[in-house]
């Protein structure tokens, strides 16, 4: 194949999102459509989509791999375009690996925090547009805000819930999951190579992961939830809280479009951390202390799904392929029994990262008395 100019498509965020997505996808369907009977040391991606995918994720400052944004926030149109952005009016899964209502549930399913998400963002703002936070009349208005985000929350974790019956925790495991594998996923897995890029090991290759949500990284920022442990925090994290990847949520913001990290990055810039402003303001702690318990309860309730479609479903026999996808299904179960313990994105140890997770949600609740 010829390597395709991509310059035409800068001035254009629409087409360069389309870009990175086709391209994405590309390079996923070759690398795991490999057949079962040849071996690599390294994975060698061709120049034909190497290049244009680089020039395409610089502009839109994104990592060059499949990523959360391509297979779900970009990855839907309307039914009717007439008519509003809203749930019922889009159709998800325009780019599919396996085909499967497994896989275009998930996207779907994803995407539906993702619209709760909206009203989150709106609270976000109206705090910082509050004139100021010291004065009675905003305290109030704090805490109207702190119960509203409390049933956003919420509503996240039903919306988790609700993917139980939605998503078929075998068709997920066996048949879509392995196509989102990026470089190195898995202790054995070959590394990718992309073919002209100077030194591929330096990019950020390991594939999406909901861990990408633009919206749970806003809200750990505006509630500041330390997942770093570089807080002096009660209670103090447990031995297997330290074993985990304490930089995984900051890893994962790579894989964000370049304009989502910077709004993360204003959120962080905050004048008024509201953890701070609840600390100082004892009217407020018990709405800001229950908006971070019900965080901590989603996450509960993710690591609990979480284990269901990744660890026991790496110890089930995965359901017999039809042709003519048999023999790449072959080279995915392979390479699925060779990764070990239960891995999560980018080789992490699932539990372990999960619970870390949980407990640095935990630890951010303030003491009332
Ligand atoms: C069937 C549904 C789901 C499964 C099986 C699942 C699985 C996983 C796994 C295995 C990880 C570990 C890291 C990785 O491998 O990428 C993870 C992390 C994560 N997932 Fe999910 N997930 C699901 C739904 C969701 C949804 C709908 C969201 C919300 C947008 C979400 C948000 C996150 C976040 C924020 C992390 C990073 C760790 C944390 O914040 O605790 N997940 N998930």
């Amino acid at each position: 194949m010829p390597v395709i100019e991509t310059d035409s498509l800068l001035a254009d965020p629409q087409l360069l999102r389309k870009a990175h997505q086709v391209l994405a996808f590309l390079v996923h369907f070759y690398v795991h459509s490999i057949p079962p009977d040849v071996i690599f040391e390294s994975m060698v991606i061709p120049r034909p989509l190497v290049t244009p995918l680089m020039a395409v994720s610089q502009a839109l400052r994104i990592a060059p791999v499949l990523t959360f944004a391509d297979t779900v926030l970009w990855n839907w149109e309307l039914v009717d375009p007439k008519l509003p952005v809203t749930l019922e009016n889009m159709h998800f899964g325009r780019y599919m690996f396996s085909g499967t209502e497994a896989e275009r549930n998930f996207y779907h399913g994803s995407a539906r925090t993702e619209l709760v998400g909206a009203e989150i963002l709106n609270i976000i703002n109206e705090y910082h547009n509050l004139p100021n936070v010291t004065e009675i009349s905003s305290v109030c208005q704090i805490n109207k805000l702190l119960e509203r985000l409390s049933l956003a929350i919420e509503d996240i974790n039903t919306s988790i819930q609700a993917m139980r019956e939605e998503v078929d925790p075998r068709v997920f495991f066996w048949e879509t999951r392995p196509w989102w594998n990026g470089s190195a996923s898995g202790d054995s897995a070959p590394a990718w190579i992309y073919e002209g890029v100077a030194d591929t090991s330096k990019l950020d290759l390991s594939g999406p992961s909901a861990g990408q949500s633009s919206i749970m990284h806003a809200l750990d920022l505006f509630l500041d939830i330390d997942h770093k442990l570089q807080q002096r925090r009660y209670p103090a994290p447990s031995e297997s809280n330290k074993k985990a990847d304490h930089g995984f949520m900051e890893r994962m913001r790579r894989y964000m479009p370049g304009k989502h990290r910077a709004y993360l990055e204003w959120i962080a810039r905050s004048p008024r951390p509201l953890r701070n402003v609840a600390q100082e303001t004892p009217a407020i702690r018990e709405q800001y202390n229950a908006a971070v318990t019900t965080l901590r309860k989603l996450r509960d309730r993710h690591m609990r799904v979480a284990c269901l479609y990744i660890v026991t479903m790496s110890r089930s026999t995965r359901p017999p392929p039809g042709c003519p996808m048999a023999a790449v299904m072959r080279r995915m179960e392979r390479e699925a029994a060779r990764q070990g313990p239960a891995t999560g994105t980018g080789g992490n140890e699932l539990a372990l990262l999960l619970k870390a997770g949980r407990d640095a949600t935990t630890r951010a609740v303030l003491p009332t008395n």
